[in-house]
C-alpha cells in the first residue's frame, strides 16, 4: 500500500478552485517534486496534507487512514512534518530548546533528558551538532534552515513536506542543502518537495508531479516530465521560467 494516497482532492476559496480533483500516491522512501507555476496550488496542497487547510472535497489517506480535515496537531502526531516558505523558528530560544518543543508534541511526547537526547540527535542529523546552546537568533540563514529541518525531524515524521526549503541559499549553500535532503531521504523518510530551483529538483527527485491552475498536468520520471511541451508551456508564463 502507498504511504500517501491523495484522491480527488479539491480546495475552493470562495469562487476560486486553488486545487481541483487532484490525485497522486507516494510510495514509502520516495522523494518526489511537486512543481508548477506561481499560484498553481502547490502550497495549498501541502497545507491540506499537513492539516493547515481542510479539503473541500476528496480524501487524503496516510498509512491507511483518512487524515484530510484532521487538525494539524493530530496529523503531525500521525507522522507528517513540514517546513514553511518563510523559516519558522523561535529566535529567543537556544537551538536545543527550539528542537525540544516539537519533540514534546511528537508521537513519544518526549520531555526532560530523553527530549534533550532526541534534540541533540536531530541537530546532529542536520549538521548543527556543535551549536546546541547558541541562540537561534544568531544563526546564519542556512543554519536557520537547518534548524527548521531539525524541528521537523523532532516529530519523527514518516513523511516530510518541504515548501521551497532551498529558496534563498547561495550556490555553495545550495549544494549543502541538496546533500542534506538526500541524506534524509536515504534514512527512509518519504519526502515531497515544492521547489522552483530546477537544478535541485533534477539532483534530488527521480519523480516529478506538475500542477497547473490547480490540476495535475504531469506525473512521471523527472527528466521526461520536464521535457514535455505542455510542462514547458506552463512554465513559460511564469516568473520562474
Ligand atoms: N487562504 C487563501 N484564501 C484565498 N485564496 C487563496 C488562499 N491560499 C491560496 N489562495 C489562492 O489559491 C491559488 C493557489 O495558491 P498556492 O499558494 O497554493 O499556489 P502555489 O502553487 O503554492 O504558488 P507559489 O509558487 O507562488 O507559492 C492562488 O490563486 C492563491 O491566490
Amino acid at each position: 500500500m502507498s504511504l500517501v494516497h491523495v484522491q480527488g482532492v479539491t480546495k475552493r476559496f470562495g469562487g476560486l478552485s486553488a486545487v481541483s480533483d487532484l490525485g497522486f500516491a507516494l510510495e514509502k522512501g520516495e522523494i518526489t517534486a511537486l512543481l508548477g507555476p506561481n499560484g498553481s496550488g502547490k502550497t495549498t496542497m501541502i497545507n491540506m496534507i499537513s492539516g493547515a487547510l481542510v479539503p473541500t472535497e476528496g480524501q487524503i489517506i496516510f498509512k491507511g487512514n483518512q487524515i484530510g480535515g484532521l487538525s494539524a496537531d493530530r496529523i503531525a502526531r500521525a507522522g507528517i512534518a513540514r517546513t514553511f516558505q518563510l523559516v519558522r523558528i523561535l529566535p529567543s530560544l537556544s537551538l536545543m530548546e527550539n528542537v525540544m518543543v516539537p519533540a514534546a508534541f511528537g508521537p513519544r511526547r518526549l520531555w526532560g533528558k530523553p527530549a534533550r537526547d532526541h534534540a541533540e540527535t536531530c541537530l546532529d542529523r542536520v549538521g548543527l551538532a556543535g551549536k546546541l546552546n547558541l541562540s537561534a537568533a544568531d544563526l546564519t540563514y542556512i543554519d536557520q534552515k537547518r534548524l527548521e529541518l531539525a524541528r521537523a525531524l523532532a516529530a519523527e515524521p514518516d513523511l516530510l513536506l518541504l515548501d521551497e526549503w532551498l529558496a534563498g541559499l547561495n550556490p555553495a549553500e545550495l549544494g549543502q542543502g541538496i546533500d542534506l535532503i538526500r541524506r534524509l531521504a536515504r534514512s527512509g523518510i518519504t519526502i515531497l518537495i515544492v521547489e522552483h530551483i530546477m537544478e535541485a529538483v533534477r539532483a534530488l527527485c527521480p519523480r516529478t508531479i506538475v500542477m497547473a491552475a490547480g490540476r495535475k498536468l504531469a506525473d512521471g520520471a523527472t527528466v521526461e516530465v520536464l521535457a514535455r511541451p505542455e510542462v514547458i508551456t506552463a512554465y513559460l508564463g511564469s516568473a520562474h521560467a
